[in-house]
């Protein structure tokens, strides 16, 4: 039996700024390594399963017991604020499947797997009970995966219909789910609010307080897991 560190769990992150957010939130943790999966989710999964390949991650366990996506998101109006947090109750790619004339048609309509993937339901409603215990707002529902950032009101309405309770879109979430899927590890995501979902408005956007936000919920994570 080769000798196997104890377990990590793995947080992926888009771009640096919130890789150091989190190290920052996480104040010297050691249980967890942060790594940075680029943007978008094709980006994601080929840098989350290039991580846990290389870390020789095996079936039966390995380097790492959890996969974290985390990063800035769009808020969807009446549900999420800019600066809140939202922990996924599920990971959903929202474009993945064809467009038809009736309407969008996902990947599981058409018959080839499904673009939902279920997170590590006990510890994200944990997490989003501590954050909601140190006072901070947090919506605890289905995140989407896109590989374009909504652009106008009538996206984000089609959006909203079509996954109610959907809090928050960002670009790698799913990447990172399916690449921990595969290696049979569980996973979670979680977006702090940088922007309203909907027309673009890029002067809006405030990344300074959805960081701030990133690294209050990663403080949390440590007692999260070790409850
Ligand atoms: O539209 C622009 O000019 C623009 C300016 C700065 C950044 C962007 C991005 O596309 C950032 C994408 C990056 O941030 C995440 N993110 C944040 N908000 C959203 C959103 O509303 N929809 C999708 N992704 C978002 C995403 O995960 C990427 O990592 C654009």
């Amino acid at each position: 039996m080769s000798y196997r560190p104890h377990p990590k769990i793995l947080i992926m992150t888009a771009v640096e700024a919130e890789q150091q957010a989190v190290l920052r939130g996480l104040g010297g943790y050691e249980g967890a390594e942060v790594r940075l999966a680029g943007v978008g989710p094709a980006s994601a999964a080929a840098a989350t399963a290039a991580v846990l390949a290389r870390a020789g991650q095996a079936a039966d366990g390995g380097a790492y017991s959890l996969v974290l996506s985390v990063g800035i998101g769009g808020g969807f109006a009446g549900i999420a604020s800019v600066g809140s947090l939202v922990v996924a109750s599920e990971i959903i790619a929202a474009d993945l499947g064809a467009e038809t004339p009736d309407g969008f048609a996902g990947v599981d309509e058409l018959g080839f797997g499904s673009p939902r993937i279920a997170v590590a339901d006990e510890l994200a409603a944990r997490w989003a009970d501590a954050l909601r215990e140190a006072e901070l707002p947090v919506h605890h529902g289905p995140i989407l995966t896109l590989s374009t950032v909504t652009g106008t009101a009538e996206t984000a309405q089609s959006l909203a219909e079509r996954y109610p309770g959907a809090g928050a879109e960002a670009m790698e979430g799913f990447g990172v789910a399916e690449a921990a899927r595969q290696f049979g590890i569980p996973v979670l995501e979680l977006r702090a609010i940088s922007n309203a979902i909907g027309p673009r408005q890029r002067d809006l956007w405030k990344i300074g307080d959805a960081l701030q936000a990133l690294e209050q919920a990663c403080a949390k994570l440590p007692e999260v897991l070790q409850s």
